[in-house]
């Protein structure tokens, strides 16, 4: 729709050239009747002239538009307003446009150089605001733009008074567009950089020549149009381009513990870093806003945190939420993942375990681990056991304050252990969930701070001797850790190879909280068809590293609601997560028979697995074929290059065993994973793959061709 200003009067001040001249010819050319204000002196308010304003309003004129000039100073802005209603009885819309220069460094500043621009741009942008004002409140209606400057907003040499002034404007702006809210009278604020008589000299000349002072006029226009709700915005314009500008705050910092206390020069020293740090800041929209966020300052000095109490607060979105399931695996393969990595699904929830987060980014970034501490380093932190309960389910964005202590200090023989014990509250103070963290400092030695409290911590309780319920097969992503520290733990351990070094690995190694989402995610999937809602509270320890691309196997057993479960090593077999519990508030068991879920991009190995039982399947049905034959080796490889699983094709009696065979085999097939699921599929014919190299064969080649249709299968992967 075009919008048009039809019937509506329209002033702007410094309208004889520039900006003001552009948006004068674009309101006129819109249909409003324009006041063409222009005093006609020279850029340093120097002289005066009818010319500039009987040029525009005559250029509007042969546009076919309506407009009459105004010759009057903006310190007189009554007289303009008053050229307005003589000529057209009303007042709709008022541009504060005007300006001059008068630039010296500070020391050569004269009164009259500071009074001069004061006058112009700000006493005169709110002389022609008051006298417009009782028009706009009878009428309820009015448009009010200020201009400002980035010299006003960053500053910039040699314009002390033009800076002053035009950051001056945008609180001017900012009052009149509260005191006109009611009355449907609206003040904006724009920022033009502009090619003008004022500018030239200023910009670099070829930025100049691109500065079109016309390409701003349309940001103005719109915001002075009748359907524009927009009011106290400052938007920023220049070089066909436009964007909002506004202030925020950092998230501060006491300066004192209690109501009692009363901060010191060496206080505000200490605390300096968080006075500074804006990584959380925020805009506030008033300032009953920021004077609100005084009584919970207020509050929390007439209530001071309990002795060896650590706080933060965590705010997040959407996209954390996401962020984090990816980290932990979650993708689009299964359908059910859906609802936890894309923000537009009917139930788009955070994956329960994100519930973690809040608590380990206060234990990563606080001072609550080291208190208990004898002198350490991050590279003897391990993560030693886990507990969550969810106490409200998280929900998919918000701002959550966790407080933590220290409840269990257990001095090891290899290390010490430190529990500590988080609550998260919502905005509404609300216990959301309550975890325990458990932290093994290789070599580390108490301080003797706190004492060991065993019967407070939530033990691990030992898996069922019968054999697990259900099995899950997840492979790790190589790059799983690089994606999962973007949730919040920054530990250089799991990306960078020297310190994964200094902590004794020979390369990073996953976050213990990754495996421990890997491993929950299996058991939601078995147990709860992968609703979130059914589950209550997680148990974990860790007991031995993982790295990226590992295959995890996740063990699993019912006991009414608790899923006891562990994780092992899927190709060596060993435990790294055991003695783990998943309470669920009720259990919905998976329908599925697999032995596997499906792990988003590197899953070949879990898929070649399928592949093998599906040849299994193939040669057991079509004996036939396979009689002539002794015995094949398959050997599945990795990426670089090592076995990671041998299988024998015992075809005399059509049997796909796991491992090599005792005896001798005719031939031995090696291939990789990605190779062999693209035959599989095939997108690969054997023969092509063996001329190029992708396939090896020792032994009989004809033996080999002989296989290739069982190679070939349709099994749904
Ligand atoms: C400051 C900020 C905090 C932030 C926290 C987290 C930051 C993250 O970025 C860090 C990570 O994610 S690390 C990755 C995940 N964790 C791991 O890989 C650790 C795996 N575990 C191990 O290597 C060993 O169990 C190991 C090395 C932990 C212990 O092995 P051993 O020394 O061989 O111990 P062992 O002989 O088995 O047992 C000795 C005593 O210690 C207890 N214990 C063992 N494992 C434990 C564990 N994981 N948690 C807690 N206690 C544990 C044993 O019960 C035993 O106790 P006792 O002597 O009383 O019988």
């Amino acid at each position: 729709m075009v919008l048009r200003f039809d019937n509506r009067v329209v002033v702007v001040t410094g309208a004889g050239a520039g900006l003001g001249r552009e948006y004068a010819l674009l309101f006129g050319k819109r249909g409003a009747k324009v006041v063409v204000n222009d005093l006609g002196g020279n850029f340093h308010g120097e002289g005066n002239s009818s010319r500039a304003a009987d040029l525009v309003v005559e250029e509007i004129r042969k546009l076919g538009g309506t407009a009459v000039a105004d010759y009057n100073s903006v310190v007189e802005g009554h007289k303009i307003i008053e050229t307005a209603i003589s000529n057209y009885g009303r007042i709709d819309v008022l541009v504060n446009n005007a300006g001059i220069l008068r630039d010296k460094s500070i020391a050569n500043i004269s009164d009259n150089d500071w009074n001069l621009i004061h006058d112009v741009h700000l006493k005169g942008s709110f002389m022609t605001t008051r006298a417009a004002w009782p028009y706009f409140k009878k009428q309820k209606f009015g448009r009010i733009i200020m201009t400002t400057s980035n010299s006003g907003i960053y500053g910039n040499f040699g314009q002390a008074n033009y800076s002053a002034a035009k950051l001056g404007l945008i609180g001017l702006a900012n009052t009149v567009a509260i005191e006109g809210a009611k009355y449907n009278v609206h003040c904006n604020t724009i920022c033009p950089t502009a090619a003008s008589r004022m500018t030239k000299g200023i910009l670099p000349d070829d930025l100049f020549d691109e500065m079109k002072p016309e390409l701003i006029a349309p940001v103005v226009v719109y915001l002075c149009h009748e359907d524009t709700m927009d009011n106290g915005q400052v938007i920023e314009s220049a070089v066909g381009f436009a964007t909002k500008v506004h202030f925020v705050r950092g998230k501060g910092s006491l300066i004192r513990d209690s109501i009692k206390d009363v901060p010191t020069p060496e206080t505000v020293k200490a605390k300096w870093g968080k006075i500074t740090d804006m990584k959380n800041a925020k805009h506030f929209n008033s300032n009953m806003e920021v004077s609100s966020s005084f009584v919970s300052v207020m509050d929390r000095l007439k209530n001071p945190l309990p002795k060896d109490t650590f706080e933060d607060t965590y705010t997040y979105t959407f996209r954390d939420t996401i962020l984090y399931a990816l980290g932990i695996g979650v993708g689009t393969e299964d359908e059910s993942n859906l609802k936890f990595i894309y923000e537009n699904h009917p139930n788009f929830a955070a994956f329960p375990t994100y519930a973690v987060i809040p608590s380990i980014i206060m234990l990563m970034t606080s001072s609550i681990t080291p208190s208990a501490l004898e002198n350490f380093d991050l590279s003897q932190v391990l993560h030693g056991e886990q507990f969550i309960e969810i106490v409200n389910p998280m929900r998919t964005e918000g701002t959550l304050t966790t407080r933590g202590n220290v409840i269990d200090v257990q001095q090891k023989k290899s290390g010490v252990v430190v529990t500590t014990e988080c609550l998260s509250y919502d905005e509404g103070g609300q216990l959301m969930t309550r975890s325990q963290s458990s932290t093994f400092i290789v070599r580390g030695k108490s301080n003797g701070k706190y004492g060991g409290n065993p019967e407070k911590v939530i033990n691990i309780i030992p898996n069922p001797s019968r054999q697990p319920d259900h099995t899950s097969i997840v492979k790790t992503n190589v790059d799983q850790a690089a994606l999962y520290r973007l949730s919040g733990d920054l530990n250089p351990l799991h990306i960078d190879p020297n310190f994964a070094l200094l902590g004794g690995f020979n390369r990073p190694i996953i976050h213990g909280l990754c495996t421990f989402g890997v491993s929950v995610r299996a058991v939601l999937k078995q147990y709860a068809d992968n609703d979130p809602s059914l589950f209550k509270a997680v148990k974990v320890r860790f007991t031995k590293p993982v790295f990226p691309g590992d295959t995890l196997k996740v063990e699993m057993w019912q006991e009414g609601n608790r899923i006891h479960f562990r994780t092992l090593l899927a190709e060596s077999n060993t435990e790294v997560i055991s003695g783990a519990y998943v309470d669920l508030l009720n259990v919905i068991k998976s329908t599925s028979t697999s032995e596997s879920i499906p792990q988003s991009s590197s899953n070949m190995a879990l898929q070649s697995d399928a592949v093998f039982a599906a040849i299994k399947e193939r040669v057991n049905a079509d004996k036939a074929k396979a009689k002539s034959v002794n015995g094949v080796f398959l050997y599945k490889i990795t990426k670089d290059g090592k076995v990671a699983k041998e299988w024998t094709l015992d075809l005399k009696n059509a049997v796909i065993s796991e491992g090599a065979p005792s005896g001798k085999a005719d031939t031995t097939i090696t291939i990789a994973d990605e190779d062999f699921i693209d035959i599989a599929l095939g997108k690969l014919n054997p023969q092509q793959a063996f001329m190029k190299g992708k396939l090896k064969i020792q032994g009989n080649i004809m033996l080999a061709q002989k296989l290739s249709p069982l190679l070939k299968t349709d099994a749904k992967l």
